[in-house]
């Protein structure tokens, strides 16, 4: 069985796709993956971060999470995104990092990786449906194989049902109100098992 090398990139403003990020890690490295949790980087002003404390205390807590590299989507045979919700769509911080894989793709060096994605809004129905068919529209440009958890386990109805990829709605206080980690954990699973499969089937 080979080793996948399962990098998680999320982008978080106030810790909920950290959160998300970081069960998907636990469960890669639980099924034998060769792990890498990665931030985004951040775009928005410090006058903009300054003015929230909960997106002030994230960044501080998070200042020694590794950033991204295309370097790191080269590595990975598997890649499990995790971005909140804007108005309907992916955050511009993670289309920025997006964006900016031009010469990877170029190169052919993104076709063939497997990747899912996961979402977090405000709203039970804020859009995390659409972020992540949105994520996943880049990742049909790759030549990714997209790996959605459908419904391939019983936990993702305990999570909201959401096929496309696990999502999550925040309250006031930003805590999350489905309790979603066996769908993260589920999810992050399977995509290590299709990327199995691929590196299996390819060789
Ligand atoms: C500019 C902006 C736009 C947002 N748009 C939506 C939205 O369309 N629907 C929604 O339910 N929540 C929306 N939210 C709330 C975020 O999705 C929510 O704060 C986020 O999912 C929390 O994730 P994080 O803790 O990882 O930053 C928006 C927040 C901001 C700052």
């Amino acid at each position: 069985m080979p080793n996948i090398k399962l990098a998680v990139i999320y982008y978080s403003s106030t810790g909920t796709n950290y959160q998300l990020a970081q069960w998907a890690e636990e469960a890669g490295k639980d099924a034998g993956a060769e792990v890498k949790l990665l931030k985004v980087p951040e775009l928005a002003p410090q006058a903009a971060i300054e003015s929230n404390p909960a997106w002030k205390a994230h960044v501080e807590a998070t200042q020694n999470v590794p950033e991204a590299t295309s370097d790191d989507l080269e590595w990975a045979d598997a890649i499990i995104f995790s971005v909140p919700t804007r108005f309907g769509n992916v955050a511009s911080q993670m289309k920025q990092f997006l964006d900016t894989q031009g010469g990877l793709w170029a190169q052919g060096k993104l076709a063939n990786k497997v990747v899912s994605a996961m979402s977090s809004a405000q709203n039970p129905h804020g859009g995390q449906e659409a972020t992540i068919l949105s994520l996943y529209t880049t990742m049909y440009h790759w030549g990714a194989i997209v790996a959605p958890p459908g419904y391939t386990d019983p936990v993702l109805f305990e999570a909201g049902g959401n096929p496309y990829g696990t999502s999550v709605s925040v309250d006031q206080d930003g805590n999350m109100i489905e309790n979603v980690e066996g769908a993260v954990k589920h999810q992050a699973k399977r995509t290590i098992t299709v990327a199995e499969w691929m590196k299996n089937g390819s060789r």
